[in-house]
């Protein structure tokens, strides 16, 4: 009889293209998976019900799938160290296989979980998944990581890729007295959102689960891809991918996604295609570049990573701060974003930059503030993603471009010209003109009759401001220094 192995599903919500997983496979026939509901995380207070509710629906999913192949699906609640060696040793699992993570709790977490199992005995196998190229595989000649994006590019993009691991066709599963075990510990059923002490009651702007996404990669590359250079900075048009919460949740392999890329590349048909399909593949690099990071240096999660912004003097003033969260600025562009965020979970790259310039330079209230309302609305939410947005449109990061300050004016003007975007999100400003919306030019009696806020700040005089701190800041450090 096959020794059992349990996989441990994290963010990898999938059977396919799933490095682990085939691993498992390979030393056994008899894999069942579990998802743990860490309470370390579920008790944080960065959380988006609306990533809780897409997480749902990816993991019922896995589940059926699981039962199609012949296995199961195990849920269980609580410390990952006490509860994953508590249910391997009532299964008599031989080994318990995953793969890993950059996050430092991840890792700290995966420490404890290791030597636990390993005091029950029980063997333990991880394996990079997430990436193209994992953290130490890109370094420099004199073999650091990289802190600046386009030399890691370029040397990313010239490291061959793996291509998509074999497709799992069967499994063996738990039998009806392991099942009956298994449940006398901590098995639980598939909780529901409010369950786990969460509301949402919209529909998910994005189908969660491994055929969702799919889908989602084969319509990019039938519809947009090719376009995507020319669309991408356009938040009225659909011209990106929307996968991030699928990548965030690992419902889809990078490989396969790497792959659709290349199948792409080999049907275009110019070299602006082409030029557009390299675009799309430099954010796949972004994604990995931010998650070297944050692997190689996990300071970046608790502040700053430039000195001279750690006595940055931030107004934080909590009026200016709620105003931008709800929308309600008096800048359309930046409104019409955070309602598109509040309402969805999900806000445009080029939206994202917006209202986090406008947050750091214009309201001048500490970036982890709004890196923190992120995480607790996008249904993409992830660390490593969301603290590199927010550290390089606050200038605090890595990037060697320190003071970045968008002017909504000329943003919306670019990149929202006819205002569809703004009349998507602000209704009650939909009867305005096109060059009153996109300026921000709004009279005081248009802003009474359409109950929209007036201007909470000066955006010229906010951004003289910002410099001015901003140099005084650099030139106490060279002092002291
Ligand atoms: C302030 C700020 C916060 C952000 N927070 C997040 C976050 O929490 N989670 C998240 O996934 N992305 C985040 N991003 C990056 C980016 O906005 C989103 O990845 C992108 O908008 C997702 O849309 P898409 O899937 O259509 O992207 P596409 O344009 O289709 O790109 C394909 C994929 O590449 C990756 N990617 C694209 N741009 C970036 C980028 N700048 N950094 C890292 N990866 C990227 C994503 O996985 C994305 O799905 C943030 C950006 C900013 C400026």
């Amino acid at each position: 009889m096959s020794k059992l192995i349990l996989f441990w599903h994290r963010k990898d919500l999938r059977i396919s293209d799933n490095i682990g997983l085939a691993k498992a496979r390979q030393k056994s026939s008899k894999v069942v998976g579990i998802f743990c509901f860490d309470s370390n995380i579920l008790e944080q207070n960065d959380i988006a019900p609306v990533r809780i509710a897409y997480l749902i629906g990816c993991l019922q999913e896995l589940q059926q799938t699981y039962q199609k192949l012949g296995s199961n699906l195990l849920f269980i609640q609580g410390e990952p160290s006490h509860i994953i060696p508590q249910l391997a040793a009532v299964l008599d699992a031989e080994a318990v296989f995953w793969n890993l993570d950059v996050e430092p709790y991840s890792q700290r977490r995966d420490e404890q979980v290791i030597q636990a199992l390993k005091e029950q005995g029980i063997k333990t196998q991880t394996y990079w998944d997430q990436l193209l190229h994992y953290p130490g595989e890109i370094v420099t000649k004199s073999g650091e990581p990289y802190k600046v994006y386009t030399p890691f590019w370029k040397n990313w993009e010239l490291q061959s890729k793996d291509s998509i691991t074999n497709n799992l066709e069967s499994l063996e599963g738990l039998t009806q007295t392991e099942l009956q075990q298994a449940k006398n510990v901590n098995i639980i059923d598939l909780p529901t959102v409010q369950e786990l002490g969460y509301r949402w009651d919209y529909p998910l702007i994005l189908s969660p689960g491994e055929t969702a996404a799919a889908e989602r990669l084969d319509y990019f590359c039938d519809a947009a891809i090719n376009e995507y250079q020319e669309q991408r900075n356009f938040p009225a048009i659909e011209g990106t991918s929307q996968l991030s919460p699928a990548l965030k949740f690992g419902v889809i392999g990078i490989r396969t996604v790497w792959q659709a890329t290349l199948k792409a590349m080999e049907n275009s048909r110019s070299d602006e295609v082409r030029e557009s399909i390299v675009t799309w593949q430099k954010e796949l690099a972004w994604r990995e570049f931010y998650q070297h990071c944050l692997y190689f240096f996990p300071e970046l999660a608790e502040g700053p990573y430039r000195e001279d912004f750690q006595d940055f003097p931030w107004d934080n003033n909590e009026v200016l701060f709620q105003a931008w969260c709800e929308g309600k600025t008096g800048y359309p562009i930046v409104d019409a974003a955070m309602r598109q965020l509040n309402e969805t979970g999900w806000m445009h790259n080029r939206c994202r930059m917006i209202v986090a310039s406008f947050l750091t330079k214009d309201l001048m209230i500490n970036w982890q503030w709004g890196e923190k309302y992120f995480m607790q609305t996008l249904i993409d939410g992830d660390l490593a993603a969301n603290n590199g947005g927010w550290q390089w449109s606050a200038s605090s990061g890595m990037d060697p471009k320190p003071l970045r300050i968008f002017n909504p004016a000329s943003q919306a003007q670019k990149f929202d010209p006819d205002a569809d975007y703004i009349r998507q999100w602000l209704p009650e400003l939909r009867s305005l003109d096109t060059e009153v919306l996109v300026t921000g030019k709004i009279s005081p009696l248009d802003c009474l009759s359409c109950g929209y806020p007036q201007p909470i700040v000066n955006h010229n005089q906010q951004q003289r401001e910002f410099k001015r701190r901003y140099s005084q800041v650099k030139q106490t450090k060279s002092v002291n220094t």
